[in-house]
């Protein structure tokens, strides 16, 4: 162990783990876990330590004595700046073990729970371009390489558009193509910014708060249809409306083409009036014969063909047999709820977006579903004794709440009226498993099926079907 000011240097290190955060893991040789980002599992390294927490270190491998043969070539031209899909380095099916692996270890390790066998982790079959919706930001500080900082060249264009850089909040990365979502994203993408730079359309300016271009963000439905929504931080009607009639010729097959004028400090589209330039102002998804209409605002599960596994799992684990009542928790624009209604005697949806509520509704009509009711508000407020006695004690719950996981009320009035079967879907294990050791007294723990829906991250999905005990 060499000493290099704060820093530490360790050689030979064998990379152990992959796992939170997207992160790799090594043991320092006094057992102390080191959290690194550019290597892979089974790669022999020396690393060098940046910030030092009180139990472990963050660091960099330094050298690589050996690479693992985990390792893959990544795809992508911006692997190694981006950030977005820290996994391509390392081969699919053993990001699909380490993802497995993180589900297993958070129930046991957080939850404690007593686990039946675990079935194999469900992967994707498209492991790239795969998502129906991407934002892209617009800069006037482009990031740039050490070589470029280095080079006595001078750089006259450092406009860009593409993704923030971690950690440098007014930095963006130039995307050329990013692989993430179906043509034609990029070349969408790549002629609003060149339409831009060659007319003069200022990008902007996040120190400053200037400048006029701010954001794209574009929609690919599984249907085929495009929504494209370009932010603009100020009025400049003659600028705009010659990028949205070159954009909307130069793209005929744009379903939905709109704009926002945004001055504010933040881009956040959800508090701002969206207009409409060109088409419709929503596109559709299509999953098993029903339709969902999608709005700027609206959620929709980010990888549709997925989405479709994910659901027909949480169906399959809710086994209804058309006579249940059944509660859909933290239910979005109700598409679950419209999933199971057909083998349900009626769904009851609650969300806290009102918009989303407002999309569930008529997403039911639409699909001429009539034995669905959607709420809006928070799961804590909502779900009290009179809406228990409004619609009746459930026997099933499903439940598929943020990251955070459920409120604790929320789950002791779970614990109260003990539906016979709770399908718990949830996108980080961590606080699932934390959920989860509050109900075992209760429940057993009958499946556990985790889902890839985001290849090249870390990001997993995971649905446990509980079942009340002595039922
Ligand atoms: C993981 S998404 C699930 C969406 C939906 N089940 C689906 O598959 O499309 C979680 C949802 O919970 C909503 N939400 C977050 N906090 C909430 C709360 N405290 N009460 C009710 N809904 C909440 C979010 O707006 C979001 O739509």
């Amino acid at each position: 162990m060499a000493r290099r000011k704060k820093q530490l240097i360790f050689e030979n290190i064998e990379v152990i783990d992959a796992g939170a955060r997207g992160k790799t893991v090594a043991k320092a040789p006094d057992g102390r876990v080191i959290f690194l980002t550019n290597t892979v599992p089974g790669d022999i390294v020396d690393i060098r330590t940046g910030k030092k927490r009180k139990a472990y270190f963050e660091g960099t491998a330094i050298k690589f004595h050996k690479y693992s043969d985990k390792r893959t070539e990544p795809v992508c031209e911006h692997f190694e700046h981006c950030g977005g899909c820290k996994w391509q380095n390392m081969d699919y099916k053993h990001q699909l073990a380490y993802k497995e692996n993180e589900v297993k270890n958070n129930l046991i390790r957080i939850g404690h729970l007593e686990l039946p066998e675990i079935t194999p982790i469900l992967g994707c079959e498209k492991t790239y371009f795969y998502r129906n919706k991407m934002e892209f930001s617009f800069s006037n500080s482009r990031w740039l390489t050490l070589e470029e900082i280095n080079s006595e060249e001078e750089i006259d264009n450092r406009n860009a558009c593409g993704f923030h850089i971690s950690g440098m909040w007014d930095k963006i990365l130039d995307v050329s193509k990013c692989h993430l979502q179906e043509d034609p994203s990029n070349d969408i993408r790549n002629f609003i910014k060149n339409y831009g730079i060659e007319n003069g359309l200022e990008f902007y300016n996040p120190r400053e708060q200037s400048g006029l271009l701010r954001t794209i963000m574009l929609r690919i439905s599984s249907t085929g249809e495009i929504m494209v929504v370009i932010q603009f931080f100020k009025e400049d009607k003659l600028k705009r409306e010659g990028l949205l009639n070159a954009l909307a010729l130069e793209f005929p097959q744009i379903t939905s083409l709109q704009y926002v004028i945004n001055g504010k400090g933040n881009d956040t589209l959800y508090d701002q009036d969206i207009i409409l330039f060109k088409g419709r102002d929503h596109i559709f998804e299509a999953m098993e014969g029903l339709q969902f209409k999608i709005g700027p605002k609206s959620f929709y599960q980010t990888n549709s063909t997925q989405a479709y596994e994910l659901y027909k799992i949480t169906r399959n684990f809710a086994n209804l047999t058309g006579n249940e009542v059944v509660y859909d928790f933290y239910t979005g624009t109700g598409t679950i709820a419209q999933f199971v209604a057909k083998n349900a005697k009626k769904v009851i949806g609650v969300e806290s977006v009102p918009e989303a509520i407002e999309d569930a509704k008529l997403n039911a009509q639409l699909n001429n579903i009539e034995n669905v009711e959607f709420y809006a508000g928070d799961m804590k407020d909502v779900f009290n004794n009179s809406f228990i006695k409004k619609h009746g004690q459930p026997d099933v719950i499903i439940t598929d709440p943020p990251r955070d996981g459920m409120h604790k009320n929320v789950v002791a009035k779970i614990l109260e009226i003990s539906p016979k079967r709770i399908v718990y879907v949830s996108c980080n294990s961590a606080t699932q498993a934390r959920d989860l050791s509050l109900m075992k007294d209760q429940y057993n723990i009958i499946k556990t099926q985790a889902v890839d829906m985001f290849p090249q991250t870390h990001h997993v999905e995971n649905v446990v079907l509980l079942e009340l005990k002595g039922s």
